[in-house]
């Protein structure tokens, strides 16, 4: 699992190792490392740095005193280095000397332009953790004219560090490179960061626990459900799936085959696509309805089920089943249009809900807004539930406050059916008794994964991320 700290417990923790650090190490670290993937970056474009040219756009703090040493030491490697300053009465001090010492270029902003165009990368010494909003007018028009690759420093420029929040002028990275913990926008907006390269300037120490985690497949594939010699159809788990209608037997059909893709345990069905989901997925058991669907040890309820009074009976029947539940798109509707109905729960028995935005406003009363991991939080406390929040992020909060958030591989994942497949892979994973909060961040994880392969660079459907389940369970281990 990656750590993610907010800027707040960041900037504690770098100054608790600045009381202990010589005065411009922690910075001097950074921007070491700044430069040298900077020289990377210049050197996988062209044959070797020699000669190629870097403009630092440089803030008014820290953020672009990092970019002011690296240029430092990027002359070191004969690079051109010219630095465009947007507020030349507050630039950093000693890394301005340090740039100039090295026979760096200094120029202001009005210069800045005709540096740009000549530019072979551009870094991004606007602002760091200290960002507030989107990029200024001046700044703004220096980033947009830049036709070379942009290194963010530590994140990109505009765009909110905590949230991610883009609303307006933002830096687009190839590369960002950050310093010493990886921050929420590195998560969040993986469009505006590009590559996310970590440098470690020896803050870990001074961390404690991460507010966030990302989970990395090797954590997902430590959690997955494999079978043993000793198992059978059973012990893997058995999951209903309650979902679909005679009408739209489609929703049916993605969630039972997702969950019979996701591992070896049994596979109920319940509902009246009974025929549809027998004929596609003869593995499963299907029933044509939940009362008469035998034992499982999860459910996975919602897609198509309606969210008139029969829907409501089987959601209600299936919370009072005191096992796992995860509750999707009608059950979801019907939760926030009648509460009431979760009286049906027994106390304790875990409850996974999986809203989209639209989905959210309708539980919370209002939309996630710009701090989606805020929001996920607050409706985990308010349902006592696990809370996947879709997006181009997926955010899952549990109700202890434990969040994970999953960094898409492109939008593949935006096509009719998409969450139906989510919903059956969750419900598999609860079944075969895992966590409900690391149940969901793995299904999304694996989704997400499933997504990216079954598109291969081209738009895919819910039935091709199926099909492509086993695969990227495969490329988990990979
Ligand atoms: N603490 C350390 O020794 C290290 C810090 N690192 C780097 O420092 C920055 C954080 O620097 P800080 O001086 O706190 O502020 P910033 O440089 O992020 O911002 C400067 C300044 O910019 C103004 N500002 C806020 N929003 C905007 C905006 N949208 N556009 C323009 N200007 C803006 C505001 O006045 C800020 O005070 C951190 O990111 C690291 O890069 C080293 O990495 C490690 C050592
Ligand atoms: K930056």
């Amino acid at each position: 699992m990656q750590g993610i700290w907010t800027t707040e417990r960041i900037r504690a923790a770098e100054d608790r190792l600045l009381a202990v650090t010589p005065d411009g190490e922690l910075m001097r670290r950074a921007a070491f490392g700044l430069a040298t993937h900077t020289a990377a970056l210049l050197a996988g474009r062209t044959s070797g740095v020699s000669g190629r040219r870097a403009v630092l756009l440089v803030g008014s703090g820290n953020n672009g005193g990092d970019a002011l040493w690296a240029g430092a030491f990027l002359r070191r490697r004969n690079v051109a280095v010219t630095a465009v300053l947007l507020k030349p009465e507050r630039a950093h001090g000693a890394g301005l000397a340090a740039l100039r010492r090295s026979g760096g270029r200094v120029v202001s902003a009005e210069d800045g332009p005709q540096w740009i165009d000549r530019a072979d990368v551009v870094v991004d010494g606007i602002v760091g953790i200290s960002a507030r909003g989107p990029l200024r007018p001046d700044a703004a028009a220096l980033v947009e004219r830049a036709s070379a690759p942009i290194v963010a420093v530590d994140l990109p420029s505009g765009v909110d560090p905590d949230t991610g929040a883009v609303d307006g002028p933002a830096v687009r990275a190839a590369l960002t490179v950050t310093f010493g913990a990886l921050k929420p926008v590195h998560a969040l907006a993986p469009d505006a960061c590009g590559e996310v390269v970590l440098v470690d300037i020896g803050l870990r120490p001074e961390l404690g626990e991460p507010d966030l985690v990302r989970l990395d497949s090797p954590d997902v594939a430590a959690a997955w459900p494999v079978p043993g010699p000793g198992d059978d159809k059973y012990s893997q788990g058995v999951v209903g799936i309650a979902a679909g209608s005679a009408t739209y037997p489609g929703a049916a059909v993605l969630a039972a085959g997702s969950a019979v893709r996701a591992t070896s345990g049994l596979v109920r069905y319940a509902g009246h696509a009974a025929d549809v989901v027998r004929s596609r997925w003869p593995e499963i058991v299907a029933t044509g309805s939940v009362r008469d669907a035998g034992r499982v040890q999860a459910w996975a309820v919602g897609p198509g089920i309606g969210t008139g009074q029969e829907g409501r009976d089987v959601l209600r029947h299936v919370l009072g089943q005191g096992v796992p539940v995860c509750a999707d798109a009608d059950a979801t509707t019907i939760i926030a249009r009648s509460p009431e109905v979760l009286d049906a729960r027994d106390p304790g028995t875990p409850l996974v809900l999986t809203p989209h935005a639209g989905e959210f406003s309708r539980l919370m009363g209002e939309a996630p807004g710009a701090d989606r991991v805020a929001a996920a939080r607050d409706a985990a406390r308010r349902y006592d539930a696990v809370v996947l929040l879709k997006g181009h992020c997926t955010v899952v909060a549990a109700p202890d406050g434990r969040v994970a958030v999953n960094t898409p591989r492109g939008s593949w994942l935006a096509t009719a059916g998409s969450g139906d497949v989510l919903t059956g892979l969750l419900g598999a994973l609860l079944a075969a008794g895992l966590d409900p909060w690391l149940a969901a961040a793995s299904a999304a994880h694996v989704h997400a994964l499933a997504g990216s392969l079954a598109a291969g660079g081209v738009p895919t459907s819910a039935s091709a991320l199926v099909t492509a389940i086993p695969d990227a369970l495969r490329a988990l281990r990979s």
